[in-house]
Parts: C-alpha cells; structure tokens; sequence
C-alpha cells in the first residue's frame, strides 16, 4: 500500500479512535477488513467488433446494521484500495445517520468519455451481470458516484429486473423518478453539504451573506453545492475542474455556469474568460473551500495555502493525513467527509423506503426530513467534538465507532 493510501490512513485512524473510547480491540479487527471484495474483469465488445476488458470492483465493508449501500464510480484511476476505503466511509456515514444500511462501495476502471453511449450502457448492465451474487435490496444497494448518474441507475435496475425476473426497485437508488427513484436524490449530496455548512457557519458566528467559496469539482455535488450557496446569498468567486479554474471575485454567475456545463460538459469557455491553472483553486482568497472532486488533495504541499476558515468535505477523502494535520495546526474548521456528504446516501435511504412501502414522497417532504435530520447529525458530532475538545473528524468517528461496537455487542460479535 501507498503512503496516499487511503484505505492504510483510514486503518490508523479507525485502531487511535477504538484506543480512544476505550472500547474492544475487537471492534477494530471487525472493522479493519471489509467483509468481501469482488473484483471481476468485465468483457465489453466494443462498437469495432474487438473486445476489451475493463477491471471492476464491489467492496462490501459492513452489513452489521443493514444491507451494504454505497455508489459506483467509474474513473481511470478506481483501484482495490480506494473501493475499500470508500466502502468503510460509507460505513461511517451510515452509523452517523442512524440508517438501517452498512456500508459498500464499486468501480469500473474506465474513462467513460472513451466509451460510446451503446457502449456504456452494455459495461453498466455487465457489471450488473457479473455482481449479481452480491447486491440485492436486502444484501448490497448501489448508488451514483464520480462519472455515474440516473440514466446508468435505470440501466442497472433494468438489468437486475431481467436476471431475477421481477422489479426490484429497491435494489439501487439514484434512479430516475419516474421508475421509482425519489424525488431530491440528484441534488441531495450538494444540498446536504450545503445544510452542515450552514450550521457550521452559525456555530462559528460567521456571517452567511456574501460570504466567499471556492469550489474544486463542478460535477453533480459541486454544482448543485454551488447553486444552493447561491440562493442561500453567499458569494462563489471560484470554480475548478479538471480543465482549469474560473476566477471573479464580484462572484460567478452560478445559473449560467451550470447551464453552460450542462450544455458543454465543461467549464471551459464560459463567458470566453480565459482559464487560469485548476489548482489555483487552494490559493484563492475565500471563507469557504470545499473540495468537490476526488480524494488526496489536501496534502502537506496545499493545506497551508489554503485561506478559507473552513473546509467542507463534498469529496469522499479529500484530505490526506499529513494535510489533516496542517488544517489542524492551523484552527481551520473542517466538516468532514462523512458527514458532509452524507446527505446523498441520506435520500438514497429514503428512495429505498418508498421502494419498500411502494410510496412516492413529495420533494418537499423529502427536503425538510434531509434538513432536520443532516442538522441533527451536525449537532451530535459538533457537541462531542465540544465537549471532548477535539476535531469535528474525530469526533464524527468516534459517533460512528460508538454505534457500530454497541451494534456489535447486542449482536453478540464482542463481548462490552
Ligand atoms: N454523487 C453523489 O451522490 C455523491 C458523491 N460524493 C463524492 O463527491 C465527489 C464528486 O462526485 P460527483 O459530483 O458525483 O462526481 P461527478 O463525476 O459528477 O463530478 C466530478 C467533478 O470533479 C472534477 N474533477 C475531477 N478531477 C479533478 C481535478 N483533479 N481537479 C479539479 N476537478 C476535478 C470533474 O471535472 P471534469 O468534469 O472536468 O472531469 C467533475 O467536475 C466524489 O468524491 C464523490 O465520491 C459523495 C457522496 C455522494
Ligand atoms: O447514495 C448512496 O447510496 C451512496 C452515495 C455514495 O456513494 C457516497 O455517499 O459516497
């Protein structure tokens, strides 16, 4: 393993916060491993008759306090140790919210903008195909993540209905409305990050309006993060992707930057503003830094550039241990990764519940019950990291360890 590895840098912190609580060394080996990983080697004939093979992955960590839930990513870079490490952070996630799910995670090795549509679609239901043994409504629930959307959930679903012959709804989430998905899904995660920062900011007694954010990853949860900050009257004066990042300080025009990335799959060219290099983004004069893109890029070499008085963690594992360190030193306020993101797996639980009852709750609804319930998760991991005097990471563990080793002990896995 890698000094980045994010699944070695979770193991560390998971064995100090078992220390910590002083609750059984036990609960650690149980959580240390995830319970399988699937890795499988997908054959896809491409539209020129050849065929190519594509490596992916389910990592299933826990099913202690229900099925496995977690997204499927489809990225260059999707190897065993990162699915792994993710799978455990939605473990964490899943505790924290006290939903009835553990905690799992998949990829596919491939840049889908290779891929043609016919193509996409035939690697998605294949996954399907070969995955089939382990998900299930009761057993595994996948979602979206980096690169997957609704329209590849539909595809998923369609395939899981043939292979058992029957709708399943409730076998993944994320999808479409109209074939039961529920209403909020798609904005949840931006619109959850968007509900921590709020609380965050009147813990600190900071004042929202025209309050300054930058955002790296301007994809489904940077977008939607964008838009509501947006409405909510704070100021976005920077935005990165991969191409680069765009820069106003007066704040960017967030309804016509995600209408132009719509239509363009980029934010390059917006307003013919010349781009400046993507990783600016740490350098930029902001009250707010929230990194909405992939893992390890706070490190040592970009935490003490950064201005923001706090970060907020869209991005599953941003920040790598060194760089944690640095934020620390420094009294920047971060909402960590499980539990500023977790407003997606959040109203991914809700869609499987009007799966299970075979009912559609109205977005209205669905908003406020993911308002009250992400700001009482907050208040929890904000009080224990008051009144411990620790960070809002560590506290946030120390939640989610706390439930699953009670969990553990009612099932009788480890003795109190
Ligand atoms: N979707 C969800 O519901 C949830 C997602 N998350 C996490 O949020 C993060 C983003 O996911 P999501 O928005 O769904 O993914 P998307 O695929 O929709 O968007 C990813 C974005 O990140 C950008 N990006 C990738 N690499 C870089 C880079 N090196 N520098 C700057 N920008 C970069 C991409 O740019 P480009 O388009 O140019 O490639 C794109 O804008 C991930 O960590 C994911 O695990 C967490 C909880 C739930
Ligand atoms: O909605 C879900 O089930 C999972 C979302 C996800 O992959 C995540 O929170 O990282």
């Amino acid at each position: 393993m890698s000094q980045n590895s994010p699944y070695q840098q979770l193991q560390n912190q998971l064995e100090q916060v078992v220390e910590e609580l002083e609750i059984t060394p036990s609960v650690f080996q149980i959580l240390k491993e995830p319970k399988h990983v699937v890795r499988i080697s997908i054959p896809l004939q491409r539209d020129d008759g050849t065929v190519e093979t594509y490596t992916g992955y389910r990592s299933l960590h826990s099913d202690l306090l229900g099925p496995g839930k977690g997204g499927i990513r489809f990225h260059p870079n999707v190897n065993e140790d990162e699915v792994m490490a993710l799978s455990v952070w939605m473990t964490m996630k899943t505790a924290i919210l006290k939903l009835p799910f553990g905690g799992a995670k998949g990829g596919i090795q491939v840049d889908p903008n290779d891929l043609s549509k016919r193509e996409l679609q035939e690697l998605s239901r294949q996954y399907i195909r070969m995955l089939e043994h382990v998900i299930g409504p009761q057993k595994d629930i996948p979602a979206p993540d980096v690169n997957t959307n609704g329209r590849i959930m539909g595809w998923m679903l369609d395939e899981f209905t043939r292979l058992r012959g029957r709708n399943v709804p409730g076998f993944i989430t994320g999808k479409p409305p109209v074939i039961g998905g529920s209403e909020g899904r798609v904005e949840a995660t931006g619109r959850g990050v968007v509900v921590t920062i709020l609380r965050a900011l009147e813990k600190m007694d900071m004042e929202k309006k025209g309050a300054k954010v930058a955002i790296q990853g301007f994809g489904n949860v940077g977008s939607v993060t964008a838009k509501r900050l947006n409405e909510e009257g704070l100021k976005v004066v920077a935005v990165a992707d991969v191409n680069g990042m765009l820069y106003d300080e007066e704040g960017i025009d967030v309804l016509e930057l995600c209408e132009y990335v719509e239509e363009n799959g980029s934010i390059e060219g917006f307003q013919n503003q010349e781009l400046k290099p993507s990783d600016g983004i740490f350098e930029t004069d902001c009250d707010i830094f929230i990194p909405a893109a992939l893992e390890n890029v706070i490190t040592s070499e970009t935490a003490p550039k950064l201005k923001a008085s706090i970060v907020a963690e869209a991005a599953n594992g941003p920040t790598t241990g060194d760089g944690d360190h640095i934020l620390k030193e420094r009294d920047i306020f971060v909402i960590p990764d499980i539990l500023c993101n977790s407003g997606g797996v959040m109203v991914s639980a809700f869609e499987w519940m009007q799966n299970d009852s075979h009912d559609h709750w109205e977005k209205d609804f669905v908003v406020q019950r993911l308002d009250k319930d992400l700001s009482e998760a907050f208040r929890e991991v904000y009080k224990i990291s008051q009144e411990k005097n620790i960070a809002m990471r560590k506290a946030a563990y120390q939640v989610a360890v706390n439930r699953l080793s009670d969990a553990m002990y009612e099932r009788g896995w480890v003795e109190g």
